[in-house]
């Protein structure tokens, strides 16, 4: 099965403005949508990451890619490695790690093997499950992914924008955007992005989910905006209230200090990021979750290799995101579902986006999960006018990057990241 043409598309979707360690997502989200036209009208889908750097290195890959056997996926590695040349892409933010030229790679394959993957599946008449090895569940189960935000965007001092979940700053308004996502997608787990507020606020907020919700799972994720005495400090204060806590502080030896003490485990997006990152946090027992995400580990098979890696090393395994559409949602859930050893609901920010470049339709929750499609490939298909929308939004958002920190700065002048700060 020989591609005919790779296109790619970069897209913008509408984001509230949710809080992190970094400052505040600004009113759009940037992706990048991959079209394989493959032989046999068959098309394989992609998605990923939109920000300019990101787009450059991929337009260099997709000239190579005609004639290329979509079953050909260390051809492909080799194909996109010759392409990147030795680059190594880096971010404003920093919330998934350090940078390295395999995470480069990684990153950039990802993106086209999602694509060939799904052609396979079209081509075979099965699901990207089955050419992982098959479905180790049926469906897979994700936490409620809560933020803190403000009411509404702002341009240049003007307030835009106001969505329907409100401010998010106070207990009473977290607990309430908790029960909100809860009653429409039926979580049964809850996480809660950290790193805004002091610890001490954040930590009550956590206890206030609690026992808003008994017997929930919790989640607290600062994204390493904590000192190590302070990480100590806050594990055992929420001791028996929190299921994981995620990069409290960063690096490997920080993470190692706070796991050593901590009495729950400790997951990781930031810490352990790619296979060079594997021995010496493991080593150093600085992880008991490790957040994967196919984005960056390069692709569905990398992701999924890591469940025996886990498992070897007695470490749980579950699913980091950013915001993403449908095409990853997707990809996210097959490989999800082909990874035997996942110990925990996986991460996604879907019900913070309110609109799509598939046909609705093949992803629904159910009592917090997603069903397996069972359809071929990953079982979503472009909705062709939804894709020109967001192809607009792209070009008209004038956004190249993702900056939360400046962004920030127009609601909190001299903003500063909360990394290390408490
Ligand atoms: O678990 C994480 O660290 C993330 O999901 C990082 C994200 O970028 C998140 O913080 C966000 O979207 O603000
Ligand atoms: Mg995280």
């Amino acid at each position: 099965m020989k591609i005919l043409e790779a296109v790619l598309t970069p897209v913008a979707f509408a984001d509230p403005p949710l809080l992190n360690v970094m400052g505040v997502h600004e009113p759009f989200a940037l992706r990048s949508v991959v079209q394989l036209r493959c032989e046999d009208g068959v098309t394989g889908l992609g998605e990923s990451y939109g920000d300019a750097a990101f787009l450059g290195e991929v337009r260099k890959v997709l000239p190579l890619l005609a004639g290329h056997d979509v079953f050909d996926l260390p051809g492909l590695h080799r194909t996109v490695a010759r392409a990147l040349a030795g680059t190594v892409l880096t971010d404003e933010h920093g919330l998934i790690g350090g940078f390295s030229l395999r995470k480069t790679l990684s990153s950039v394959f990802s993106l086209f093997e999602v694509a060939c993957l799904d052609a396979q599946g079209h081509c075979l008449g099965r699901p990207v499950t089955d050419l992982l090895g098959g479905a180790a569940r049926t469906s897979v189960e994700f936490s409620a992914y809560l933020f803190y935000k403000y009411g509404a965007h702002r341009d240049a001092g003007r307030t835009t924008g106001a969505d329907h979940w409100g401010e998010i700053r106070t207990h009473e308004q977290l607990v309430a955007s908790a029960r909100h996502m809860a009653d429409e997608y039926g979580f049964g787990s809850l996480k809660l992005k950290g790193g805004v507020f002091p610890p001490e606020q954040e930590s009550e907020a956590v206890q206030a989910l609690a026992d808003a919700f008994p017997g929930a799972p919790v989640r607290l994720d600062p994204n390493a905006a904590w000192t190590s005495a302070t990480a100590i400090e806050v594990a055992r204060e929420l001791d028996g209230v929190l299921e994981y806590l995620e990069d409290p502080t960063p690096g490997i030896e920080g993470m190692a200090r706070v796991a050593d003490a901590a009495p729950m485990p400790l997951a990781t997006n930031m810490c352990l990021v790619g296979v060079d990152d594997i021995e010496p946090a493991f080593r150093a027992r600085a992880v008991g979750v490790l957040l994967t995400d196919h984005h960056f580990w390069g692709g569905l098979r990398a992701a999924q290799a890591l469940s025996t890696t886990c498992e070897s090393f007695g470490v749980g395994l579950s699913m980091h995101s950013n915001s993403h559409l449908g095409i990853s949602l997707a990809a996210m859930v097959h490989v999800a579902a082909a990874t035997p050893h996942l110990t925990y609901a996986c991460d996604t920010h879907w019900p913070w986006k309110t609109a799509d470049v598939i046909a609705p339709g093949a992803l629904e929750f159910r009592d917090g999960a997603v069903r397996v499609p069972q359809t071929p490939g990953l079982g979503v298909r472009i909705d062709p006018d939804a894709l020109a929308r967001a192809h607009e939004n792209y070009v008209r958002c004038g956004l190249t990057k993702r900056d939360d920190t400046t962004y920030m700065r127009r609601y909190v002048p001299g903003f500063e990241p909360n990394i290390a700060r408490w």
